[in-house]
């Protein structure tokens, strides 16, 4: 069944359409990956479904239910949660600082609350607290909680993010290039990681230009150029794909003119 789907989805920044009727959907459990040349539109159909961006037509679906105007936070709250392509880190803050973070939009006491702390409040941090550890070690940073963020490795930075996320406990997780600026032993890493959330019943969907990561990672690819969808399929089905192997040949910027795969 699927988890999540878009319904011809349009968006335009004036008289750019950086995404043009694409429809997709992910089955719940699985990892899914949304690839594409440089500018094809990938990271404006995750801000779509984040609500970052509202769709100018079509629609989009998380568990039947349209997220379609919801702002943001609302859309993290249905199960939805995601990581950005630069990195948005609070860089002062200690690592587990930034985690609780992630935890805010489950804690339910109000401002009332947060001033006088109240029994209710305060088991509400310790709760967050220990999903915090738990998402730490789950990424091994906990080694890690007290020190600032601005400390961590680029690669150990990017894990920080996923914590994050995963601290909304989300239905699904959404990845923007979780691999740049990564070392081939981080990526290698970032893999396990990826297969390790998916056990958990958690689905993924990602932008990745490391094909060696998106082959490995995902079953299911959906391609897309200049904001429209050309394919969609198995990792084998893709890197066979004419249109998608043309697509990247005639992106140098993406693949130095090499095969994707
Ligand atoms: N807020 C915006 N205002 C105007 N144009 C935008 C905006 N966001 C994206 N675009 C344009 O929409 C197109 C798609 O951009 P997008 O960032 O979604 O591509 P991408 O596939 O994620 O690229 P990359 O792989 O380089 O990150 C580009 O031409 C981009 O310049």
């Amino acid at each position: 069944m699927s988890l999540l789907s878009l319904d011809k989805v349009v968006k335009t920044f004036g008289g750019l359409t950086a995404v043009n009727r694409v429809s997709f959907s992910v089955d719940a459990g699985a990892v899914v990956g949304l690839i594409g040349p440089n500018g094809a539109g990938k990271t404006t159909v995750f801000n779509l479904i984040t609500g970052n961006y509202t769709p100018d037509t079509g629609d989009i679906f998380f568990e039947g239910r349209s997220v379609k105007g919801k702002k943001p936070h609302k859309i993290v709250e249905m199960g939805i949660a995601r990581t950005f392509q630069s990195i948005r880190l609070f860089q002062n803050m200690p690592v587990v600082e930034n985690v609780l973070a992630g935890c805010h939009c489950r804690m339910g006491a109000g401002i009332f609350a947060s001033m006088v702390r109240t029994p209710g409040q305060r088991r509400e941090e310790k709760e967050a607290l220990e999903t915090a550890r738990q998402v730490l070690e789950f990424v091994g940073l906990w080694d890690y909680a007290g020190l600032p963020a601005s400390s961590l490795s680029y690669g150990k930075q990017r894990l920080l993010e996923i914590a994050r996320a995963l601290a909304s406990f989300p239905r699904i997780i959404i990845l923007d290039e979780p691999a740049g600026g990564m070392n081939d032993q981080e990526t290698a890493e970032l893999l396990r990681l990826i297969r390790e959330i998916s056990r958990k019943g958690i689905t993924v969907l990602l932008i990745e230009h490391d094909m060696g990561l998106v082959m490995r990672a995902c079953e299911k690819l959906v391609v897309i150029e200049y904001g429209t969808k050309i394919a969609e399929g198995s990792p084998e089905d893709i890197k066979n794909n004419p249109r998608v192997i043309e697509a990247y040949l005639g992106s140098d910027e993406d693949t130095g003119g090499e095969d994707p795969c």
